[in-house]
């Protein structure tokens, strides 16, 4: 087992993230001055209308305030007139702002995002761009009439006008617009990462070739501001269930209440007979209209009601936070409900800078001679892997004898899984998966000592990728590349095992090697020796069996893949395919963030659950403060188990309850349950127990209270 981590480095999803959001802190004040105005104007019935329960209420309003204005509306009240205009308007008054904190919830939860889109729409402005016409000359171009596949040349110092990939150049990009990382980053040509530039962020050095990927107003900061300012959200599946239960709910509590006065004026008749008219008329008008909507309105799921757009809001708020640009709502969900986590392992699981570390000569060939072999092999292979081989060559006195201009470049590719060069004498030097090589050297009529599956086997029991080298049918010996298992994993996956996630590594390397990282990460499967092909069957495979199904992925062969997958997280860094693919673009481009995004989708649902089940359990103290209310002067007091003072007073404490409950749960709505790693069924269990029971609980102490303190009579 490895044991050599690096105890400096720290996991990549932690420690800077506060540091890295991408939006400076929305001023407060002001968010809640907007909320505030935002809640008044949302009264509007064309925006009301959109939230069933809500609508009830505010329609409830409405009727209310002509009974205050004219008691005698609906028939002859019989009681003082003066005291039943005074409840009604007190009742009005209490369901217009019942209605204006729900609103408040939703602006509040969407003027975090309207800040944030004016932050960004703020680092972008009309750039003049240099754009090159196909018979090479240049022209100014304002950035707005850029079309996709356009060529730009940008230089130190300019913003970059567009989306797009470099063709060409080399230089370091100022991605903080976007990331709000400092550092700068490399781009250049041809590799998979690091070819990808975004309009609106600024070339620091050097000169850029930039074919265009996007049309005006369709870049990545566009969408960004398009998606935290709301203009594309729309409504889960979830949340759209969810809204027809909440919607059927109140159909059936409406029913229920319109039965109040016959059944009232029922019992009316027969009390009538045993107490006198006096008594039975005061039967009948307690069943007033003005009560019968209170008692309607406390019925009715208005707590979740009012929250439910704002907790789904804040859930993709929350992912903005974690410097993630989800493409919509539905794929935060869809990160709750996640069965299955596919993960590669080089850059994921493992840091990724696979550097080379040791050569191992076999078939009697001496480290020197192997040193020289790998450099020749690795002279044209841009990735990182080969780069270090060709440090680690020349630091063994490896030199070439040839002229490179005349050599052949052989690039890596995940099919192959080899690379190398052709030389100008004929020689043809490979290095690449050890079966690889074998396969290689067979074909040219070469033997494979015994000797290299001992390399192989050393190298891989360590964790490491070995790569074997060869010149035509001989093989050389072994590279060593070295990778290491980033810290703090286990616990990672550890805590996904709990919620119910199993976790799979997809490979190209070999058996050995992949289960010993397998091993030491903690995953429970891996697949080892993958193709891309592959990588697409086993999310196929997941998935016909009833799995929802998440990837990380770069490159533009991970693109499939990621769209197969129910969740693609493209990394920044990566291709404009890969990005286009998946569902959701991690500015960080850290692969292990799918672990945190998990957790706030898991979040979300649980927060919709917890506050549902609130809400409901609510209904029982509500229906016992107000239903003697209507029977009680008749003798059925026995229903008034909570001795509230009077029947007023009882209707405007549960109303009043009723109304700051939604206010007081904003921040809840907002920031989210508390989370723990549990199965869902766990989960389920223990949030029945806290927001059933102290949804029941809780409204007896508080519409007791109100009562208490309200100096009615
Ligand atoms: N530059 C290279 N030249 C030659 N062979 C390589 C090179 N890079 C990788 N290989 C070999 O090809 C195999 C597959 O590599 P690749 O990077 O495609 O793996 P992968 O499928 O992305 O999985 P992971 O990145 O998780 O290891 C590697 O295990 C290694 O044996
Ligand atoms: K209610
Ligand atoms: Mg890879």
């Amino acid at each position: 087992m490895q044991t050599n981590i690096n105890p400096s480095s720290k996991p990549a999803s932690q420690g800077t993230r506060d540091s890295r959001r991408h939006t400076p802190k929305a001023d407060m004040r002001g968010l809640y001055q907007r909320a505030i105005k935002e809640s008044f104007i949302k009264l509007n019935p064309k925006v009301a209308v959109r939230n069933p329960v809500m609508f009830i209420v505010w329609v409830g309003t409405i009727v209310t305030l002509l009974v205050t204005i004219n008691p005698n509306l609906f028939g002859t009240v019989q009681a003082d007139i003066n005291q039943q205009r005074l409840l009604n308007g007190i009742i009005t008054f209490i369901l217009f702002f019942t209605v204006v904190f729900a609103n408040f919830a939703e602006a509040v939860a969407e003027g975090r995002g309207k800040a944030q889109a004016d932050s960004l729409r703020s680092t972008r402005s009309d750039t003049v761009a240099k754009k090159v016409l196909p018979d090479g000359t240049i022209v100014d171009t304002n950035s707005t009439e850029l079309r996709r596949g356009d060529i730009i040349r940008v230089s130190a110092g300019e913003m970059i006008a567009a989306d797009g990939d470099v063709i060409a150049g080399l230089g370091s990009v100022d991605e903080s617009a976007i990331t709000g990382e400092s550092a700068p980053v490399l781009k250049q040509p041809g590799t998979d990462i690091a070819s990808s530039v975004t309009g609106g962020t600024r070339l620091l050095s050097d000169e850029l070739t930039v074919r265009i990927s996007a049309d005006p107003g369709q870049g990545f900061i566009d969408r960004m501001i398009s998606l935290v300012e709301g203009a594309e959200r729309s409504k889960t599946p979830n949340e759209i269930a969810l809204t027809v239960l909440l919607a059927v709910l109140t159909q059936v509590f409406l029913i229920v209440v319109s039965t109040v006065p016959p059944f009232a004026g029922y019992i009316a008749n027969f009390v009538s007979t045993i107490y006198g008219e006096a008594a039975a008329n005061n039967l009948r008008t307690g069943a007033s209209i003005a009560i019968l909507i209170s008692l309607l309105v406390a019925l009715i799921p208005t707590t979740i009601g009012g929250l439910l757009s704002a907790i789904g809001i804040a859930g993709m708020d929350r992912v903005a936070q974690f410097n993630v640009v989800a493409t919509s709502g539905r794929a935060v969900e869809a990160c709750g409900d996640i069965n299955t986590l596919v993960l590669d392992k080089t850059g994921t699981i493992t840091l990724g800078n696979r550097l080379a570390n040791e050569f191992i000569p076999v078939n009697g060939h001496s480290v020197q001679e192997v040193a020289q072999a790998s450099l020749e092999a690795s002279l044209f292979d841009e990735t990182p892997e080969g780069r270090s081989i060709v440090a680690l060559a020349e630091k063994s006195q490896a030199t070439l004898d040839f002229n490179t201009k005349s050599a052949e470049g052989i690039e890596f590719s995940a099919k192959t899984r080899m690379s190398g060069t052709n030389l100008p004498d004929g020689r043809e030097l490979r290095k690449g998966a050890v079966d690889a090589i074998k396969g290689f050297v067979r074909s040219r009529g070469g033997n494979v000592p015994a000797q290299l599956d001992e390399a192989f086997e050393r190298v891989s029991r360590l964790g490491g990728t070995p790569l074997a080298v060869c010149q035509d049918n001989d093989i050389y010996g072994v590279i060593y590349l070295k990778d290491i298992v980033k810290p703090g994993l286990r616990e990672r996956f550890d805590q996904l095992r709990r919620m119910g996630v199993k976790t799979i590594m997809l490979t190209g390397d070999n058996r050995i090697t992949a289960s010993v990282i397998a091993e030491e990460a903690g995953v429970d499967d891996f697949i080892a020796e993958a193709t891309p092909e592959d990588k697409i069957d086993v999310i196929r495979n997941e998935q016909s069996q009833g799995k929802l199904v998440a990837m990380t992925g770069d490159g533009t062969n991970d693109a499939p893949a990621l769209a197969q997958a129910n969740v693609g997280v493209a990394m920044n860094s990566g291709t404009q395919a890969a990005k286009e693919a998946a569902n959701m673009v991690d500015l960080d481009s850290d692969p292990t963030k799918l672990i945190d995004l998990v957790t706030i989708g898991k979040q979300l649902l649980i927060t919709r659950g917890a506050l549902t089940t609130f809400s409901v359990a609510n209904d029982i103290a509500k229906y016992f403060a107000i239903i003697p209310t209507i029977f009680g002067a008749a003798g059925i007091g026995a229903l008034n188990i909570m001795q509230l003072k009077s029947a007023q007073s009882a209707i405007v404490s549960a109303l009043i309850y009723n109304a700051l409950i939604i206010p007081v749960l904003i921040p809840l709505a907002l920031k989210g349950v508390k989370f723990r790693p549990l199965t869902a069924d766990q989960l389920l269990k223990r949030n029945i127990l806290i927001y059933g029971l102290g949804g029941i609980i809780a409204p007896f102490i508080a519409i007791k209270l109100i009562d208490i303190i309200l100096p009615l009579s």
